[in-house]
Formats: structure tokens, sequence, C-alpha cells
């Protein structure tokens, strides 16, 4: 790892958290094509930053390309992910949609507008991954976004559902990855620090009022009754998740 200087801690858990997923779920193969679905936030960022730091390291080529679809509330604050593309060399489709003013507005009648902006945003890279030719397409959640998207299906719709590692769209023509899934999002925040990642807010209404956001308070809460809740919790998710992959 000489290439990248001394790394701290955090970058290395990121580094290695991802590689070691990637392999258990077996997520890519010689002449992956991978669609980074980066939104401007941490996570997304410092998936970025590791698949970039990761395709130097792997034993076979893949192809890496940055997809960012604006919600439209501000039209330029993409701006830092275009200048790191140009930098690191990586090509990138950023476009500007009018996704979260339709999602607030009378087309959206019965859905969330968090649900029904997060449905346009997926029917829009899904598109661009046929566009492109990609055969992956990679989103930022974390091992806390497991824990919240699990028990917030289990309160709100009574099934067990959580996010899967890998799995496969169109008859096997895309894999949707989540590489880092082995990873709290404590790290990943002080790892986006280390890496000086130009992180931006999205400017939408609608954030912070969410349901995840409740269930993410209710989980906070539960974790801080013993500090191993929170590990095992995680590991439990992260260990049955991988069992439905493998
Ligand atoms: N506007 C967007 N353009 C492209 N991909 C997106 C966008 N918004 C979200 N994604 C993808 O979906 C994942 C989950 O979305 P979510 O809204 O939970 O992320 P976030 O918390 O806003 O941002 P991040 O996960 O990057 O910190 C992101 O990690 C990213 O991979």
């Amino acid at each position: 790892m000489a290439q990248w200087g001394k790394l701290t801690y955090a970058q290395k858990q990121c580094l290695g958290a991802t590689g070691k997923l990637m392999m258990d779920a077996r997520m890519i193969s010689e002449g992956a094509r991978i669609g980074i679905a980066c939104s401007g936030g941490v996570d997304s960022w410092v998936m970025l930053q590791i698949l970039a730091m990761r395709q130097r390291i792997l034993p076979f080529p893949v192809e890496l390309m940055i997809l960012h679809v604006n919600p439209g509330f501000d039209s330029t604050n993409h701006s830092p992910l275009v200048d790191w593309a140009r930098e690191n060399g990586i090509s990138a489709h950023i476009e500007v949609t009018d996704h979260g003013m339709r999602a607030h507005s009378d087309e959206n009648k019965k859905r969330s507008a968090c649900f029904y902006c997060a449905m346009l945003r997926r029917k829009r890279l899904f598109e661009l991954c046929g566009q492109y030719n990609l055969t992956h397409l990679a989103f930022g959640h974390t091992a806390d976004d497991l824990a919240s998207t699990f028990f917030m299906n289990i309160f709100k719709t009574g099934n067990v559902y959580g996010l899967s590692m890998a799995e496969d769209f169109f008859g096997g023509k895309l894999k949707v990855i989540r590489p880092l899934m082995y990873l709290e999002k404590k790290t990943i925040i002080k790892a986006a620090k280390d890496f000086q990642l130009p992180v931006w807010q999205n400017p939408c209404p609608s954030a912070g009022a969410t349901e995840r956001s409740r269930t993410e308070e209710l989980l906070t809460e539960i974790y801080g009754s013993n500090k191993n809740v929170k590990r095992n919790v995680m590991r439990a998710l992260q260990r049955w998740q991988l069992d439905l992959t493998a």
C-alpha cells in the first residue's frame, strides 16, 4: 500500500473491509464495468475513493464510472465531483433532474417524497447502466443502513428484508452491489475526513424527517444500553445477509 503513503486507521479499515466483503460475496470478476452511484454524501464519496484504490490493487482489470443523478434542488452542488473525476481520470455521467420537485408535487399522491424520489433515481440509474453497458451498480449503503432497513421493514410491513450485498437484476445482466456493508458509518465519516473528500449536503426539504431517521433514532437509543449491542446487531445482520447472498 506504499503507493498511497501512510493511511490512517479509518482509511485502512475502509479499504480492508471493502476488499473482504467483495471477496466474501464474490461481487466482481475480471472485466466488470462498475457504475458507482454517488450522491455527494459521505458514504458514496468514501465508496468512490475506496473503489478507485481497489481498482489499482485488484489482480484483474475492472472499469469504473461515476453516476450522479442530481435531484434538482441545487443544480450546481455536484461540481466537486466533476473536479474529482477529472483529477482521478474516472469517467462520469452527471445529470440534473427534477426528481426532488416531482416527489414533492401532486404527481406523487400515495408515497412519501423520499420513497418517490428514490424510486425515480433508481429507475434512472438502471437506465444509465443499460446505456453504458455496465455490469455492476454499486450503492454506498453501510452496516448502519442494513440495520435501519431491517428494523424499518419489520416495524412498517411485518416482513423480514434487509439490503442485499450482491443481487442480480435483468436476468443477470446487472449486479447491484453494496461494498460498504461491513463498515459502520462512524468509521466512514472518519475516513472521509482523512481523505478530505468534498462531501456536500442535498438541500432537500424532507431531509432528516423520514421514517428511516426515526428508526435510526430508536436504534441509537437501543445501542446506548450496552456497548456490545450495536456490534452484535450488525454482526448478526451481516452474517445473515451474507448467507442469503452465498
Ligand atoms: N443523487 C444520487 N445519485 C446517485 N446515486 C445516489 C444518489 N442518491 C443516493 N445514491 C446512491 O444510493 C445510496 C443510498 O442513498 P441514500 O439516500 O441513503 O444516501 P445518502 O445518505 O443521501 O448519501 P450517502 O449514502 O452517499 O452518504 C447512496 O450511497 C448512493 O450510492
